[in-house]
């Protein structure tokens, strides 16, 4: 987690932004004579740029969501890529969310997120996806982890694994109690222990945190500071903050005793800030709405800021 822990400290700023475009978060000019996938996928470019360009300076990372661009096609998975490449020549890290979580062996392929194209004698490995970090799903175990933990640390990235997740059914399997355990222990919390040790000879000496990172939603504060304890060498990327209703309040528990050890998420709250300013203008051209996007992202992300500081100060 190095690289992502530098970048937090050179903004002070523990967020990431979620570009996770789809049709009614753009202003509709952006939109007007679309035809095809790739009109749409064009348009989110032009929409992601520019939020890119409103915040390098204020944020250390971007979290887009692959399944917005996948909606969209070849034309959408090329804007998502496009999109990892501009945001890495910005400075910023890139946490592509990506959920994804398989056999061993098809793991292996997936990890190509991170260590680039398969292994073929005389062909150099391209980095096809330019991505810092990808979220992982657990479910499957260490055999689906594993290649993706390889992958990471050969190429010094960074996986965020899925442990209790924002939403309000996350309680239906991740809230379980496991029979028979003592003291009585979660699943979320089972994962969490897999997790230390998945990560331990990853650690990195300085900060302490593996490559091994854990997603833990905003929305469930209690359970997220209890995580905090018992996953002490694991970075958390913390979606929930926001649109979904997590606030300051729920984060204090969630950092370190050093105000690190996490990554606040928000997508819909800050590229779709526009939306929620008290008077939106008619726009005479494309150029005036992603000014408006802009401006809008950035006020938006600065209160983010001042909201953790405030919740990491308590
Ligand atoms: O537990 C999880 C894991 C991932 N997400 C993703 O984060 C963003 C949240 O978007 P908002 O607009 O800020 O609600 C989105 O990409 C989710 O797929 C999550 O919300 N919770």
């Amino acid at each position: 987690m190095r690289v992502l822990i530098n970048a937090i400290q050179r903004t002070g700023n523990p967020s990431v932004i979620g570009l996770d475009p789809r049709p009614e978060l753009l202003p509709s000019i952006l939109l007007e004579g679309a035809q095809t996938p790739r009109d749409v996928a064009d348009a989110y470019f032009a929409f992601n740029t520019a939020v890119i360009d409103a915040l390098y300076d204020i944020i250390p990372a971007v979290k887009p969501q692959i399944a917005m661009y996948e909606a969209l096609g070849i034309a959408g998975i090329e804007t998502f890529i496009k999109t990892n490449e501009y945001a890495q020549s910005r400075g910023l890290y890139v946490l592509a969310d990506i959920k994804r979580g398989d056999i061993g062996s098809t793991a292996a392929s997936y990890a190509s997120h991170l260590c680039g194209t398969p292994q073929i004698e005389g062909m150099p490995r391209f980095d096809v996806w330019h991505e810092d970090a990808v979220t992982v799903n657990p479910y499957l175990g260490s055999d689906g982890i594993a290649p993706f933990v390889t992958a990471a640390v050969a190429t010094n990235k960074d996986i965020f694994v899925l442990a209790k997740t924002s939403n309000p059914s996350s309680s239906e399997l991740q809230d379980l109690v496991i029979d028979g355990s003592i003291p009585h222990e979660t699943v979320a919390e089972h994962v969490a222990g897999l997790l230390e040790e998945w990560g331990e000879s990853t650690r990195d000496k300085e900060t302490g945190y593996s490559h091994v990172g854990a997603v833990v939603g905003a929305t469930h504060p209690v359970e997220g500071t209890k995580l905090r304890k018992l996953m002490p060498h694991t970075f958390f990327l913390v979606p929930g903050y926001g649109a979904q209703g997590g606030t300051g309040a729920d984060l204090a528990g969630l950092f370190d005793s050093n105000g690190l050890g996490a990554l606040v998420n928000s997508s819909r709250g800050i590229i779709g800030a526009w939306k929620k300013a008290a008077e939106i203008p008619e726009f005479a051209t494309r150029e005036d709405a992603l000014a408006f996007v802009a401006r809008s992202a950035r006020k938006a992300a600065l209160a983010m800021k001042d909201d953790i500081s405030q919740a990491i100060a308590q």
